[in-house]
C-alpha cells in the first residue's frame, strides 16, 4: 500500500460544534487546519511576493488549471520544473480542475459524456476539456493537491438536471482517478455536488467516498445561493464525508462564511474575494468592510484596522493608502491586498485557537458583535 501524497491528522474536535482542529501533510509541508488558501490563479497571488505570503502565514495557495493551460501552457510549466519551481513557492499548491472556470469564463458550447466543448475566452478558439485532459494538465503542473474534473451546476437547477449532472461528475471522477499518473506525490480530491438537494448530495458523497479519495471538496456552492442556503447544505453534507480526511469548501472567503463553514466541519477554504476587493480599495476590518478610497478617509491618519498587526497597518495610514489608490500607485493595491489576506489568515489563526479552547461559539459571537 503506497503512502498517499496527502494525509490528514484530526487533532481535536470542538466540544460544541462540528469544528475540527487538524493538520494536513503534503509533499511540501504540514499545515494547520482550518486554513484559508490565497488564490494565485495564474501562478501569482496578485501583487504579493512569495516571501510576503510566507510572513503572513499562508501555507497552501491555489492556481487554476484552465488559465495555466491557456497561458503559458502546462508543457512550459513542466519544463520549468513544475509550478513550485516556476513561481518560487516551496509550500503547498492546490489546482482547481478547470470545470468551474470553464462554466464561469468561457463561452460554453456543450457538455457531453466525454467532456466539455467550449471557446477559449481569450481568442474564441474551440477547446475541449475532459477528465483525462484536466488530470494530465494538473499532473504536469505538479500541484500537491488536484481537483477532479466536475460540473458545477447552477444551485437552483432542477432535481432531474442535477441528478444527471452528479452521476456524470461521479463517472468523470472515476475516469480522473484512472488517468492520474502521480498518486504518490499529488493527491486527487473528489468534489461533492448536488445543488441544494439533500438526496443528491448524499448520492454524490456516497459515490465519491466509495472511490476512496484522499480528500473531499464540497462544490456547487458560493454560486449565488444565500448564506443560509449554503449553511443548510453544509449541515447535511459535511457529516457524509470521512472524519479522517480533509474537507474543502470551494470559493468561500468572507469572514462570516469562513466561521460558519468551520463550525459545520470544513477544514479548507479558498476565495478570490480578499485580493479581488482589495484592488478596488475595499478592506476587511474587525468592524466590517472599509472602502478606503472613500473621501471621508482623506485625512484619516489611523491604520486600516486599529486592531490589525499586519505590515500595512503597522506602517501606513488610511489617508496614505487612499492617496495611492486615487493616484493609481501600484503600491496601494499591494497594501490593501496584503492587509486583506493577512486579515483572513489571522482570522483562521484565531479560529484555530478558539477550537483549541472550546470557545468557538463565543468567538463567533464576539466577532459578529464587532463585524456587524
Ligand atoms: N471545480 C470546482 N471549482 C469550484 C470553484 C468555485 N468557486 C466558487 N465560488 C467563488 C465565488 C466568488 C467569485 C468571485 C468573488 C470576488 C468578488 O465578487 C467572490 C466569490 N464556487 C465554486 C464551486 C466550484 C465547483 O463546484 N467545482
Amino acid at each position: 500500500m503506497t503512502t498517499p501524497a496527502v494525509t490528514y491528522n484530526l487533532i481535536k474536535k470542538d466540544k460544541h460544534t462540528g469544528a475540527r482542529l487538524g493538520q494536513i501533510t503534503t509533499p511540501h509541508g504540514t499545515f494547520d487546519t482550518p486554513m484559508f488558501m490565497p488564490v494565485g490563479t495564474q501562478a501569482s497571488v496578485k501583487a504579493m511576493a512569495p516571501e510576503e505570503l510566507k510572513e503572513m502565514g499562508a501555507g497552501v495557495i491555489l492556481a487554476n488549471t484552465y488559465h495555466l493551460w491557456l497561458r503559458p501552457g502546462e508543457d512550459l510549466v513542466e519544463e520549468a520544473g513544475g509550478l513550485h519551481q516556476f513561481m518560487n513557492w516551496d509550500q503547498g499548491i492546490l489546482t482547481d480542475s478547470g470545470g468551474f472556470q470553464v462554466f464561469s469564463l468561457a463561452e460554453l458550447r456543450n457538455i457531453t459524456e466525454e467532456g466539455v466543448h467550449f471557446k477559449n475566452h481569450l481568442n474564441g478558439q474551440k477547446l475541449f476539456l475532459s477528465p483525462e485532459k484536466a488530470i494530465a494538465i494538473e499532473n504536469a503542473l505538479g500541484a500537491d493537491i488536484m481537483m477532479s474534473f466536475d460540473e458545477c451546476p447552477p444551485f437552483f437547477e432542477s432535481y432531474d438536471y442535477i441528478k444527471k449532472s452528479i452521476e456524470r461528475t461521479s463517472r468523470w471522477a472515476e475516469r480522473g482517478l484512472r488517468a492520474h499518473k502521480n498518486p504518490q506525490t499529488q493527491a486527487l480530491f473528489g468534489i461533492v455536488q448536488g445543488g441544494g438537494h439533500k438526496a443528491l448530495r448524499e448520492q454524490s458523497a456516497r459515490d465519491l467516498v466509495s472511490l476512496d479519495f484522499p480528500g473531499y471538496s464540497i462544490g456547487g456552492l458560493s454560486v449565488g445561493e444565500s448564506k443560509a442556503e449554503m449553511n443548510h447544505v453544509l449541515d447535511f453534507t459535511t457529516p457524509l464525508l470521512p472524519e479522517n480526511k480533509p474537507r474543502y469548501l470551494m470559493g468561500v472567503g468572507s469572514p462570516d462564511a469562513l466561521i460558519d463553514g468551520v463550525i459545520r466541519g470544513v477544514d479548507m477554504f479558498d476565495c478570490v474575494l480578499p485580493t479581488r476587493i482589495a484592488r478596488n480599495g475595499t478592506c476587511m476590518t474587525s468592524k466590517g468592510r472599509l472602502v478606503v478610497k472613500n473621501a471621508k478617509y482623506a485625512r484619516d491618519f489611523r491604520p486600516l484596522d486599529e486592531k490589525c498587526n499586519c505590515y500595512a497597518c503597522r506602517n501606513y495610514t488610511r489617508a496614505y493608502i487612499r492617496h495611492l489608490l486615487k493616484t493609481d500607485e501600484i503600491f496601494g493595491l499591494r497594501l490593501t491586498s496584503y492587509h486583506n489576506l493577512y486579515f483572513l489568515l489571522d482570522l483562521m489563526r484565531k479560529i484555530r485557537a478558539a477550537i483549541k479552547e472550546d470557545r468557538l461559539l463565543d468567538f463567533r459571537a464576539e466577532f459578529f458583535e464587532e463585524y456587524g
